[in-house]
Parts: structure tokens; C-alpha cells; sequence
């Protein structure tokens, strides 16, 4: 299939794009929208004559960007929670140093980095507001973000939890990053939090991670809208989550939501 799309001409790819996202927009589930990406060759010729994609919103690129890039994902059959393990080295230092609860310095994660060229905000429309894009071809492993920003002892729905009753509410565009249940970046959690491309990420598509990893019970539950086959649906908190959707978790947890499951194992 990739060889096929790879002969398409790209204005003719571009134009199939769009139709399959015509198609994605009323799919209401996963299987559908396998379907949209499986007919895509197919629907790139039909639209062979449709008008150019920069004519259309950037909203549609955006989406049709990520459907490529979650589809390139599947056909890798990278099932098993995919994005764990991509950036691994760094989990054994975390376990090491994050035993107990260990507030996250502020100092130590002030940094330049965050408004780097490889990212975009733009408006999202489906979510009625922006997401984060990748400017460019972004490599399995690369820094994207470091979390920095003031702290504070409530959660809210931009926030970042840092320990039991800390919340860093992140500067720069990390804080336009959305969840995903397949997402493409995940954290790593020493020495300090920095958010890294998990998979390779194409040009154009949205930049998405696992607020489970991190919330263990979020301040503005949301309904998601990933459409991935993992989806959970109700995005609340890991600590919401049924055993199995844990246990896909484990290894990319971070060190305070390790910690309150270790609480909560302890107490039942
Ligand atoms: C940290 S903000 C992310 C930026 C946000 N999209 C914005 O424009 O302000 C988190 C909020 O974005 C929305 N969001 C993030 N991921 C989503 C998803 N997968 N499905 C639906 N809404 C999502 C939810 O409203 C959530 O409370």
C-alpha cells in the first residue's frame, strides 16, 4: 500500500486525502475510518480533478496528516500500545531516581526550548479549539518539549501533574498538546519532564500524548475524539481506568501516578 501511495502524484494524493477525510469526518469509529484509509488509493484517483488542498482549511491537512500517520502506524502492527518503549533508556533512570515523590523543580526546568520550529499551533475545529502540528518530519526520539511553568495545588484542564498535590500549568505550546489513546509522544520523567516524539511523526501531523500517564483524576473529564482503536472514550484520569488499560500503561507512567497506584494497590 505504501509503495502505491508513494507512485500517486502529490496534488492527486493530496485531493484523496481530503475525500477520505470527507468520509473519516462521518465515521463515527475506528473501523470505519480503517476502511476510509484502506479505500484511500482508491478515492485519490476518483478526486483526481478536485481543487487544491491549500484552498481548504488547515483543520482538514491537520486531520488528514494524523489519519496518515495512525494508519502508517497499524500497518506496522504496532498493536501493543505502540509509542512504550520508543525512548526507553530513560525509564530505568526514572525508576531509579522517582521511588518516592519528588517534586519537580521549577528551576531546573526553565528552558528555551519550548517554542522550537519543528511545532505549530493551529486551530483544531472538531475539539472547537487548537492543537499542536509538526512543521516537519520529526524522528522517533526527538525532544520536543521541556514541562516548565508556575505551580500550583489544583489541577485544572491545561495543568500538568507533577506530584500528589502539585500541577504545573505548562508554558509554550506544550500546552496546545491534546491526548490521544494511540499517541505519537510520550514523557520521559528525568531529570527533568521532557515530552519526546515517540514514533516517527509526518509533516502536518497533530503532536498528541497519553494524559493518563500523567493525571491520575483529571480536573475537566472530556469525551475523546481520537478515534483510536485503544480509545477509552471517557478521558479522566489513569485512575479511572480498567485493569487492562493500566496494565497497557505500565512503562511510561510517570513517577506520581506509579506512586498513587503503589498507594491505592497498598490500601485494598
Ligand atoms: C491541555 S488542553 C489542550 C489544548 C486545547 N485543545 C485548547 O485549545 O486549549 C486540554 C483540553 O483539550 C481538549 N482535548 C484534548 N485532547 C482531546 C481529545 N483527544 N478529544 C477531545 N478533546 C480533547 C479537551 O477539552 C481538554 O480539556
Amino acid at each position: 500500500m505504501a509503495a502505491t501511495l508513494a507512485k500517486v502524484p502529490a496534488c492527486v494524493l493530496k485531493s484523496g486525502i481530503l475525500a477520505s477525510l470527507r468520509f473519516n469526518s462521518v465515521a463515527k469509529c475506528s473501523s470505519q475510518r480503517a476502511y476510509s484509509m484502506a479505500t484511500l488509493p482508491f478515492l485519490c484517483s476518483v478526486f483526481r480533478e478536485k481543487s487544491s488542498i491549500r484552498q481548504r482549511p488547515l483543520d482538514l491537512l491537520v486531520r488528514a496528516r494524523t489519519a496518515l500517520g495512525n494508519w502508517k502506524m497499524d500497518m506496522r502492527q504496532q498493536s501493543n500500545y505502540a509509542y512504550r518503549g520508543a525512548v526507553s533508556t530513560k525509564n530505568a533512570l526514572d525508576e531509579q531516581k522517582h521511588d518516592s515523590e519528588e517534586e519537580t523543580s521549577q528551576e531546573t526546568l526553565r528552558h528555551d526550548i519550548n517554542d522550537n520550529d519543528m511545532v505549530s499551533v493551529v486551530p483544531r475545529a472538531d475539539i472547537k479549539g487548537k492543537c499542536v502540528i509538526a512543521n516537519t518530519n520529526i524522528k522517533a526520539g526527538t525532544h520536543l518539549f521541556t514541562l516548565y511553568g508556575d505551580k500550583q495545588r489544583q489541577p485544572t484542564l491545561y495543568t500538568i501533574q507533577v506530584a500528589s498535590h502539585a500541577h504545573i500549568h505548562p508554558e509554550g505550546k506544550l500546552i496546545f498538546v491534546n491526548h490521544s489513546c494511540s499517541p505519537n509522544t510520550q514523557f520521559q520523567f528525568s531529570p527533568s519532564w521532557d515530552l519526546y516524539a515517540a514514533r516517527d511523526i509526518l509533516p502536518g501531523e497533530e503532536l498528541t500524548f497519553d494524559y493518563t500517564t500523567t493525571e491520575w483524576q483529571m480536573a475537566q473529564p472530556f469525551q475523546c475524539s481520537c478515534c483510536s482503536t485503544k480509545c477509552i472514550h471517557k478521558v479522566q484520569g489513569f485512575y479511572f481506568l480498567n485493569a487492562d488499560q493500566k496494565a497497557e500503561r505500565d512503562g511510561v507512567l510517570s513517577p506520581v501516578i506509579k506512586k498513587q497506584l503503589k498507594e491505592q494497590t497498598a490500601s485494598e
